[in-house]
C-alpha cells in the first residue's frame, strides 16, 4: 500500500487550523459498520491438550465483544455451543467422533443462523475441529465459498493417515469433496457432506506437513503457500495469489481459518502444536487485511489458542496477537480512522476540519 499519494490527495481537501501545518492530515476512513456474530466453541476433544476448550473465555475477559463494538462493529454475541455427546461412536484411529460429531452438528447449525442474519460469523475456538462445524455451516448458508486455511499445518489427515488420530488434524481432509472416497463410514457425521472443492480451497503459513498430507496436496495440485513462499513473495502478493486462485472471478463469499500456530511461536506462544519458524503478527494482519479489503469476508476461525500452556506473561502475548489479527478481519485499520461524526466534535477545535469524500470507504 502506498500511503504518499493519498497524503497528497487529501491534504489538498482539509481546512485546517492555524496551529496545523499544511500537510497535516487526519484518517478519513470510516468506521466499519460491520454486523458481526460471535460464536464461541469451546471445544477441546481434537487433540489431547486439556485448555484449549477455554478459549472463548478467555477472548471474553479480555473484553473482544466490547472490543469489537469499540470499532463500530455492531456486534450479536451467539454465546457458547453447547452439546451433548453421542455415545458409543467408534472409528479406527479417531478420537472422541461422538464429541465431535455432535459438537460440530451445532457448530454448523449456528453458523447457518448467524450468517441468514446478514452478519459476518466470527467463529473462537476450541481447537481446529470447529473448522467442520464453520464451513460446513458456511456452505449451507450460502453455497459455494473461497477458503483460505492459515495454519502451520495441512489438516489433511484421514484417519488412515494420522499419526496421532487427532481429529484437529483432519477438518480439512473432511471438507474436500475430492477425498470423500477416502474416508470409511463416520457413524454421527451423516449431517456433514463434503460439499468444497479443493479447487476453492488455499493454504498460507505451512510449514509443518505429515508425508501422506504431503502426497495429497501434490496430487490434487492443492494450492499451498509455505513459509519458504512468504519469504520469496511477500505476504501480501501470496495472499493474494491464494485469493485468485480460489476465487479467479471474485464472486464467492470468503472463509478464513486462521490457526494461531500459523504465527511464530514467539508470536503465539500459548497453543497446542506450535512451530517456530512462522509468521509474524504483522503478517497475520496483513493476511486478514487483504481478506477484508475482498469485502467477501464472511466467515473467520480463530482457532487453538490455548490459555492454560506458558506464563501468564505468553498468554497475554498471544491473546493480543489473536485480537489484532480478529480486529483486521472486521475491518480495522492500522492507518487510524476518523470520528463516526464530525459535527459531534468539539466546535471550538473542529469546527472547520471537513471530511473528504476521496478516502471514505
Ligand atoms: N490444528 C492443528 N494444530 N493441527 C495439528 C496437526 C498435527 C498433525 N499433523 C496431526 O495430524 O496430528
Ligand atoms: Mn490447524
Ligand atoms: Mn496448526
Amino acid at each position: 500500500m502506498c500511503i504518499i499519494p493519498q497524503v497528497m490527495l487529501k491534504s489538498s481537501c482539509l481546512k485546517t487550523c492555524s496551529r496545523f501545518s499544511s500537510n497535516r492530515v487526519l484518517m478519513n476512513l470510516r468506521r466499519s459498520h460491520n454486523k458481526v456474530g460471535v460464536l464461541g466453541v469451546p471445544f477441546d476433544k481434537g487433540q489431547l491438550k486439556g485448555g484449549v476448550g477455554s478459549g472463548p473465555e478467555a477472548f471474553r475477559k479480555l473484553g473482544l465483544i466490547e472490543e469489537l463494538r469499540g470499532l463500530g462493529c455492531d456486534v450479536k454475541d451467539f454465546g457458547d455451543v453447547r452439546y451433548e455427546q453421542i455415545e458409543g461412536l467408534t472409528v479406527k484411529n479417531m478420537t472422541a467422533l461422538g464429541h465431535v460429531a455432535a459438537c460440530q452438528k451445532e457448530v454448523s447449525d449456528s453458523v447457518v443462523r448467524i450468517l441468514n442474519e446478514g452478519r459476518m460469523c466470527l467463529t473462537i475456538g476450541g481447537d481446529h475441529t470447529c473448522g467442520i462445524g464453520t464451513i460446513d455451516g458456511h456452505v449451507k448458508a450460502k453455497g459455494n465459498i473461497a477458503l483460505l486455511w492459515v495454519d502451520a499445518h495441512a489438516d489433511l489427515n484421514t484417519n488412515a493417515t494420522s499419526p496421532t488420530g487427532n481429529v484437529h488434524g483432519m477438518p480439512v481432509a473432511l471438507l474436500a469433496k475430492e477425498l470423500s472416497d477416502y474416508w470409511p463410514y463416520l457413524p454421527g457425521m451423516d449431517w456433514q457432506q463434503p460439499r468444497l472443492s479443493i479447487r476453492n480451497i488455499a493454504y498460507i503459513g505451512l510449514r509443518d506437513i505429515d508425508s501422506y498430507e504431503r502426497l495429497v496436496i501434490d496430487k490434487f495440485a492443492i494450492t499451498a503457500f509455505g513459509m519458504e513462499d512468504i519469504e520469496r513473495y511477500g505476504i501480501i502478493e501470496v495472499t493474494n495469489m491464494a485469493l485468485r486462485r480460489i476465487d479467479p472471478n471474485d464472486s464467492l463469499p470468503l472463509h478464513v481459518s486462521f490457526d494461531i500456530d500459523s504465527l511464530d511461536a514467539l508470536e503465539a506462544p500459548c497453543t497446542g502444536t506450535p512451530v517456530r519458524g512462522g509468521l509474524t503478527l504483522r503478517e497475520g494482519i496483513q493476511i486478514m487485511e487483504e481478506s477484508y479489503r475482498t469485502q467477501r469476508l464472511s466467515a473467520v476461525d480463530l482457532v487453538e489458542v490455548n490459555p492454560r500452556l506458558g506464563s501468564p506473561a505468553d498468554v497475554r502475548i498471544t491473546l493480543e496477537a489473536a485480537k489484532h489479527i480478529i480486529r483486521a478481519a472486521v475491518g480495522y485499520s492500522r492507518r487510524g480512522h476518523s470520528p463516526e461524526n464530525v459535527s459531534d466534535l468539539p466546535q471550538q477545535t473542529f469546527h472547520n476540519i471537513s471530511t473528504s469524500p476521496h478516502n471514505s470507504k
